[in-house]
């Protein structure tokens, strides 16, 4: 164990889900940390913000969907150590929302059935997080 504590960075995610029980996937763009690896939309909560709220915010900026906090029901959580800080990713899971998702950052998105997350390469802390969908989807 190294002496130097690591923060704990708080990300909220979201598996939106399709009416063909499909979850949606996005690409992290070239430039950021992980990039082309894909990932739950999301993202940090800021200050003052509750995660349900996060989501709700990050949900119409990065995919120009409405939700409600209503509509966003736990799921799940990520614990995970990165290099320079400690990820807890509560998971949400929402069926319920307006419009139709694009990738409004240029990231690309993709639908994929439960059975077919492996096939696409994801940060490791989502690697648990996937029997926990495909056992419920
Ligand atoms: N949204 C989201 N973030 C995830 C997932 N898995 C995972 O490890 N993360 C990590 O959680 C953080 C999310 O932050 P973010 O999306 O708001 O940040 P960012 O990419 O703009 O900033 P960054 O490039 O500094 O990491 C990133 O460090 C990202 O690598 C996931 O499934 N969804």
């Amino acid at each position: 164990m190294s002496d130097v504590k690591k923060p704990i960075l708080l990300v909220a995610a979201c598996a939106l889900v399709d009416t063909d029980n499909r979850i949606l996937l996005a690409q992290r763009p070239e430039g950021k940390s992980l990039a082309g690896l894909w990932e739950f939309p999301g993202g940090k909560v800021e200050a003052g913000e509750t995660p349900e709220e996060t989501l709700v915010r990050e949900l119409e900026e990065e995919l120009g969907i409405k939700t409600k906090v209503a509509c966003l029901a736990p799921l799940t959580f990520a614990s995970h150590t990165y290099e320079t800080f400690h990820l807890l990713m509560p998971l949400y899971i929402c069926r319920r929302y307006e419009g139709i998702p694009q990738g409004r950052e240029g990231q690309a998105i993709k639908w994929v059935k439960a059975k077919a997350l492996r096939e696409y390469p994801m940060p490791p802390a989502d690697e648990p997080l996937i029997p926990v969908l495909q056992d419920l989807l």
